[in-house]
């Protein structure tokens, strides 16, 4: 059955689902939005769910919904942009990760801190350029209140799986898996888990003024044990399917939770209102015209000229 292509009210609240989990079941798909951007086209349609309540969340496949583009082929500006241009003011974004301490096991997951940024700056990674200069903060990456509310629902995952927090989390070009050098490396640098999407994506969203939280899941042990097989892709993908069916306990006490009134200042985005106003280096004459033109898809008000 196809879906509505427009949805009347603004969203606020938005999932992006990685590896192993291209769309969410439980939930009614209310809508399908193409949203073209000025970067382009996003990496799936965003599917509108609505939950019990009948509050709406966006869905969008990170990897397309076939996972066709590789983690430096995302393309993470039309992602976030689009979700923005609907409303979206927090996300929550899932990844496959792997682990980097024998206390993090496959099927665990883990609510990040931290990032230690080892991509090779091949990917777009600001809103603002070509016309445009800002610096917004990214002292810490993810939504601590966010981080908070996921480790609370921790009764609703099965099978013994556990949310670790305060981890560091190394985001890598990939898309080979690192060597056992650079494994013992990131753990050295205090490294917890490791995958090859965080960056740019966080970024991005704190550049949207996005609360965003990132859900990492254990899939193996990456290749820092010496007397054990390096990661592979079978191996991520079996614990993939155990971990995608908890995401989804995960994500129905999440979703209930996060809809509560009280958290009205998360889903308002408030902590980061007019951040990356206020993050602005260029004077106002000297913004070029092409550059407000694009940036007033996300920010409508900030270039009334444009
Ligand atoms: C298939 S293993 C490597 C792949 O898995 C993770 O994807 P995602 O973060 O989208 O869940 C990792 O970042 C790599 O892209
Ligand atoms: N070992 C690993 N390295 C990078 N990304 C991953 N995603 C899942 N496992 C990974």
């Amino acid at each position: 059955m196809s879906l509505p292509e427009t949805y009347a009210s603004p969203v606020s609240l938005a999932i992006i689902g990685g590896t192993g989990i291209s769309h969410l079941e439980g939930f009614k798909s209310v809508a399908s939005l193409t949203v073209p951007t000025p970067w382009g086209a996003t990496s799936s349609p965003i599917v509108i769910l609505e939950t019990p309540t009948g509050a709406p969340v966006a869905f969008i496949a990170r990897h397309g919904i076939h996972h066709q583009f590789t983690p430096s082929e995302v393309p993470t500006r039309a992602n976030i942009s689009a979700l923005r241009s609907i409303g979206v003011r927090t996300i929550i974004a899932f990844s496959a990760v792997g682990s980097l301490r024998e206390e993090i096991p496959p099927r665990d997951f883990v609510v990040p801190s931290q990032i230690i940024d080892r991509t090779k700056g091949i990917r777009p990674s600001t809103f603002f350029e070509s016309g445009i200069v800002a610096h917004v903060g990214f002292s810490d990456p993810f939504d601590e209140k966010i981080g908070k509310i996921v480790k609370s629902c921790e009764g609703a995952l099965v099978g013994g799986s556990k949310i670790h927090e305060g981890k560091t989390l190394v985001c890598m070009e990939g898309p080979q898996f690192s060597t056992r050098a650079e494994s013992k490396m990131y753990r050295s640098w205090g490294g917890d888990i490791i995958n090859m999407s965080v960056i740019p994506e966080s970024k991005l969203a704190r550049e949207a003024e996005i609360h965003y939280a990132m859900i990492c899941m254990a899939t193996d042990y990456d290749c820092f044990r010496d007397d054990a097989p390096p990661v592979n892709v079978a191996e991520v993908m079996g614990h993939m399917k155990a971990n995608a069916l908890n995401a989804q306990h995960l994500v129905g006490a999440l979703l209930e939770e996060l809809v509560k009134e009280e958290h009205a200042d998360l889903l308002s985005g408030a902590a980061l209102k007019e951040s990356s106003k206020w993050s602005i280096c260029t004077a106002p004459a000297g913004i070029g015209k092409e550059a407000k033109e694009r940036l007033k898809f996300m920010f409508p008000d900030y270039f009334p000229d444009a």
